[in-house]
């Protein structure tokens, strides 16, 4: 293994679409990709935007040197050598549109725009999908957790079972776009400036004679930050009488105890009684920290039990996404450079969900002026002005249009911003913190039925009647194109 960069991080295929592409003098037209899932993970009314940095990141630093070059020398005879010069120039110099990180997102509703030379908008897809699909799943999986625990502190506990080392620190920022406090990985707390913490474990414990000593020891060693593991022997009959008198030693030396940590039996008896326990030795700001297989459907049952829980480390649920362990984000042409205009073009399937939506698009959220609530979002064709400016639009049901409604007196918000322009970096990346922010002020911009965890009302993403149309006639252009052949 050599230099660890992504130029590489891509499918065979693209690889030689564009070859063939070059071959037939095509790979300088126009193409326009889009980016977005189908069906939200989890059961989610909402998915949250994540992964931007990361492709950023990963645009800017695209070159085809020696090592790339020789590899795919070795991989193909086919390709000529001035295909692999023409690599060796990479770099992209289309046009990139996203949502913003820690933006709330809705099925089929592009999510990034790519607008570039079709050698560069097919090299891109491979690398884009992998990082938005799984960022911003995990973000989403951290906002539910959050959803049940709004006003408690969450930490991210995930690394030691994530997918590898890049879903563990990505991982962890995306837990923290969504809410997330803290991680225990100081790798994404050194790269991202997430806050890092820690208790300690069992082996703490295990390696001393008596859970009394290991918890002293650990107190005399880090005493601003003793929050103590009980559950190694018996939580309540020694673990928690053993921490009590390390919160006493604390005390004689001028400190107080953070908190204990339950990892194992009933969560809820366990809470409760050592709550009971702390309570009377005289310390109620002792915090309670629970961990063991958290997710958010456990979480939400131990709140209804009266759990008495402050904190919460949920590690390999969040981090794997256990219960959905992919968001199936596609990236799909919607035009194309034909004699120099761009024409439309559309995938049919079987499945009415997976016609994808063709034309250049943008992508509106409808904010009502009254309200500030979001009321659906919209995506037009991009010549259309009246969404634009605000005038009167049509909503319609794309499977029974006679089921439509027409609204005014909104505010219309581009869903996606210019990221690069040309090639250049035309956007300013925030601050984690900014996009962690902005993620909380996006939710309150939210009726709460689609932000509940089961059965969540359908946030409508609608298209205008002439991007409907469109779709319409190419479908029976298809089929059209079909029952001649
Ligand atoms: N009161 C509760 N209600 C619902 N789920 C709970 C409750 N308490 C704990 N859990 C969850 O139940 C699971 C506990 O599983 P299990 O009993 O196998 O683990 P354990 O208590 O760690 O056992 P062991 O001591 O053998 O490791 C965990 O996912 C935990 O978060
Ligand atoms: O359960 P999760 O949500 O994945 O959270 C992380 C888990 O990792 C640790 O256990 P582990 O058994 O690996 O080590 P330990 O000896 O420190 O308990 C910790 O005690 C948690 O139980
Ligand atoms: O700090 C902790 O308690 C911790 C860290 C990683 C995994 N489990 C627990």
């Amino acid at each position: 293994m050599h230099d660890y960069h992504l130029t590489l991080h891509s499918d065979k295929y693209q690889i030689n679409m564009m070859y063939a592409h070059w071959l037939q003098g095509t790979h300088r037209h126009k193409a326009v990709f889009e980016v977005y899932f189908r069906k939200l993970p989890f059961g989610n009314g909402y998915g949250v935007f994540a992964g931007l940095e990361r492709i950023v990141q990963y645009i800017q630093s695209i070159r085809f040197g020696d090592e790339e070059i020789a590899y795919l020398r070795t991989q193909e005879e086919q390709y000529q050598e001035a295909f692999l010069d023409e690599l060796k120039r990479f770099r992209f110099n289309g046009n990139l549109s996203s949502v913003l990180e820690g933006t709330l997102v809705f099925p089929s509703e592009p999510l990034i725009r790519v607008e570039a030379d079709m050698f560069e908008a097919q090299f891109v897809e491979t690398a884009i999908l992998n990082f938005m699909n799984y960022q911003s799943l995990i973000a989403t999986k951290a906002s539910r957790i959050k959803q049940v625990a709004p006003h408690d502190v969450l930490l991210e506990f995930g690394t030691r079972r994530a997918q590898e080392a890049d879903a563990a620190i990505w991982g962890a920022r995306a837990a923290y776009i969504a809410g997330f406090h803290a991680t225990s990985n100081m790798r994404a707390g050194m790269l991202f400036g997430i806050p890092a913490k820690g208790t300690h474990a069992h082996s703490w414990v295990q390696a001393h004679d008596s859970e009394e000593e290991a918890f002293r020891r650990y107190a005399q060693a880090l005493p601003d930050e003793v929050t103590l593991l009980v559950d190694t022997y018996d939580t309540l009959q020694s673990g928690v009488p053993h921490a009590i008198a390390t919160a006493r030693l604390l005390q004689q030396m001028g400190k107080r105890m953070s908190g204990i940590r339950l990892d194992s039996g009933d969560l809820a008896y366990l809470s409760q009684q050592a709550r009971k326990m702390l309570d009377e030795a005289g310390f109620p700001d002792v915090k309670i920290v629970a961990s063991n297989d958290l997710d958010e459907n456990i979480i939400e049952g131990l709140k209804t039990q009266d759990a008495k829980i402050d904190v919460w480390g949920v590690g390999t649920q969040l981090i794997t996404a256990a219960d959905q362990p992919a968001l199936g984000g596609v990236y799909k042409l919607v035009a194309r450079e034909k004699d120099g205009d761009y024409v439309p073009v559309i995938k049919i399937s079987g499945n009415p969900e997976k016609v994808s939506n063709p034309g250049f698009k943008e992508a509106y959220r409808i904010v009502n002026k009254q309200t500030g609530k979001a009321v659906a979002d919209y995506l037009a064709l991009r010549h259309e002005t009246d969404i634009r400016d605000g005038e009167r639009i049509k909503l319609f049901d794309p499977v029974h249009p006679y089921i439509h409604k027409y609204i005014e007196d909104y505010e219309p918000i581009p869903l996606l911003k210019p990221i690069f322009s040309e090639g250049k970096l035309v956007y300013e990346l925030p601050s984690l913190e900014a996009i962690r922010t902005y993620h909380a002020e996006q939710k309150d911009m939210f009726w709460p039925q689609y932000l509940r965890k089961l059965n969540p009302a359908v946030y409508r993403v609608n298209l205008s009647t002439a991007a409907w149309e469109l779709k319409m006639d190419l479908i029976h252009q298809y089929q059209g194109h079909q029952l001649h052949e």
